[in-house]
């Protein structure tokens, strides 16, 4: 049956493609593969159910936000994250220490997503090397509680904790990923994860070296 883009099947190999496209050869990160990457995995949220779906509008607005700026009439300084850090800065688009005129900067927004990204480097890793009678919600939540947690008021903790009881057992999970057996899984998200750990690592020293890490 022919479809759109949209219908189509998630799978996890077009995510680490994308994630491999967001370095440059001078390891910068482009903003427009990034966001890219987290589109094709919000996919795969929704698939999952309804439950998901406070999590995934909180994303899409980040995203959105990012996609606006891309395509806005300063859209070539976004570029990278790393020109859209520069840009930001340089013209005092970015509010650094309490929330004011720049509650959408692309800095504060990517910050979020990159905080996700820790999350999912972390989940990744933890299924990879799972055994069959793992759960996806301990592997979900201790991964969430060492990253993005921090970050999360009580009551989104909450939630999120709720949310995490609802996953899929590890079986069904793989099978949603779309490459084959739980083995090349596993092969794959081997592949897979040193992309996604360097893109995250880049940012991180990025947003480091520039006192980013706690934008409001
Ligand atoms: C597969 C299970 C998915 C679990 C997702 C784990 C992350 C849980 C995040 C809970 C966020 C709840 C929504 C609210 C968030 C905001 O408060 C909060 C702060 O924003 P603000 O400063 O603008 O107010 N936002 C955030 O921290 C950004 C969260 C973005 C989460 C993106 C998660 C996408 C998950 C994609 C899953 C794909 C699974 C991949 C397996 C191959």
């Amino acid at each position: 049956m022919a479809g759109t883009e949209e219908d189509q099947k998630f799978c996890l190999q077009e995510v680490l493609d994308t994630f491999k496209l967001c370095l440059s050869e001078n390891k910068e990160v482009y903003l427009e593969q990034y966001v890219a990457g987290w589109r094709k995995l919000i996919k795969l949220l929704n698939s999952l159910g309804s439950v998901f779906g406070f999590i995934s509008n909180d994303a899409v607005n980040k995203i959105h936000i990012l996609v606006a700026h891309l395509n806005g009439e300063n859209g070539s300084q976004y570029v990278t994250v790393q020109s859209m850090v520069k840009y930001e800065l340089e013209n005092e688009l970015v509010d650094l220490t309490k929330r004011g005129g720049h509650p959408e900067s692309g800095c504060r927004t990517l910050l979020r997503l990159h905080r996700a990204l820790r999350w999912l480097e972390l989940f990744l890793g933890r299924l990879r090397t799972s055994s069959e009678d793992s759960k996806t919600s301990v592997m979900c939540s201790e991964s969430y509680n060492e990253s993005l947690s921090q970050h999360h008021p009580w009551v989104v903790r909450k939630a999120a904790g709720l949310a995490f009881c609802m996953l899929p057992g590890r079986p069904a999970f793989f099978e949603v990923m779309n490459v084959g057996p739980p083995e090349q899984v596993v092969a794959k998200l081997g592949e897979g994860l040193p992309l996604i750990s360097e893109v995250y690592q880049i940012t991180e020293e990025l947003y480091t070296q520039h006192n980013l890490m706690d934008l409001p």
